[in-house]
């Protein structure tokens, strides 16, 4: 029998608690205030399968952890009552993909194919405005768990559980249809005019995403739509994507040879990425590489020279 999978907790001390939160069954709560992109725990999966095992996947799964193990596994959970047998209901109910899905998508992540079960991380609520990320660290792996702003005491931390780039009618259908709730979280329960507004703001970004990646023969007006997007991720609270945009305007600024801009948007795609994925992650590492020498990035001096301008 192998040991215990343990969520690594202890260069926090007392940070975090299991609890009952009103209307989401059980969360997590932090014991004391935490500051923006402190590393909360590490912990590796119990067991990994591909995203949609069998039932029976999964007792083969369950048969090889301890009795304990497997208890705790039975005490997770289950959004699915009776419609699924109870071993697949709490997979259902629980599982992460072996990824890093709330950061930049610049690095491939090549465990997507695979997903776990966490014992501890399993009572994360999900949140539409979250304040945690989760990172899957390949070499090590464990899922990572890190704050996105800073935290009071008392707080719940939640991670998003579906792509927060949706109107609040779209994240409420998916998280209804797909994980089997109905999104409690303060963006989900916006009302009027303050929920039309949030809907307007995360569709524009998900817009600008897109237009900025047209913007190749116009830098100027790629970089003014990054600052769009980055002022609406600001007001929306969600400092995910932030790294991809930066990293999209230091593009912008190689290409035209505007190296001191580069630099100051690089610099701030590292400081994000380090926030949302940690220092030691693909993104902050590719971008401190770039930071450093933004020459050597292959876009560099591709169009004529100008100077566009760095982040506000
Ligand atoms: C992975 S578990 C999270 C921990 C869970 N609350 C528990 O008691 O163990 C997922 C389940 O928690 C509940 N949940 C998570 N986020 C929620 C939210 N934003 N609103 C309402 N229920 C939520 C749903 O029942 C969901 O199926």
């Amino acid at each position: 029998m192998t040991s215990p999978p343990a969520a690594h907790t202890e260069e926090q001390g007392e940070t975090l608690l299991v609890q009952d939160v009103p209307g989401r069954g059980k969360g997590i709560v932090a014991v004391r205030s935490v500051k923006k992109g402190e590393f909360l725990f590490s912990e590796p999966p119990l067991f990994t399968l591909p995203p949609s095992p069998t039932n029976s996947n999964i007792l083969g799964a369950l048969s090889k952890c301890t009795r304990e193990q497997q208890r705790q596994y039975f005490t997770l959970a289950n959004s699915y009552g009776k419609q699924l047998l109870p071993a697949l209901a709490i997979w259902e109910t629980n599982f992460l993909l072996l990824g890093n899905g709330n950061s930049a998508k610049i690095i491939p992540q090549p465990a997507q194919d695979l997903a776990g079960i966490f014992l501890l991380a399993s009572r994360f609520n999900s949140s539409c405005t979250p304040n945690v990320s989760k990172s899957w660290d390949e070499l090590r792996s464990v899922m990572v768990f890190r704050t996105l702003r800073d935290i009071a005491e008392g707080e719940e931390l939640c991670f998003n559980y579906c792509d927060v780039l949706e109107t609040q009618q779209e994240r409420r259908r998916v998280l209804s249809s797909e994980f089997g709730f109905d999104c409690a979280c303060p963006a989900c329960c916006l009302q009027g005019d303050d929920a039309a507004e949030s809907d307007r703001r995360r569709i524009s970004v998900l817009r600008l995403f897109d237009e900025v990646g047209r913007c190749g023969n116009e830098p100027t007006l790629g970089i003014r739509k990054i600052k769009l997007a980055l002022q609406m991720l600001k007001e929306e609270s969600l400092i995910h994507y932030e790294a991809s945009f930066c990293y999209d305007a230091f593009q912008f600024c190689v290409l035209v040879s505007d190296f001191v801009n580069a630099k100051a948007w690089i610099r701030k795609a590292w400081e994000v990425s380090c926030i949302t994925s940690g220092p030691d992650s693909n993104a902050a590492r590719m971008f401190k590489v770039y930071w450093a020498n933004p020459r050597s990035h292959t876009l560099a001096a591709v169009l004529p020279k100008t100077t566009l301008s760095g982040p506000d």
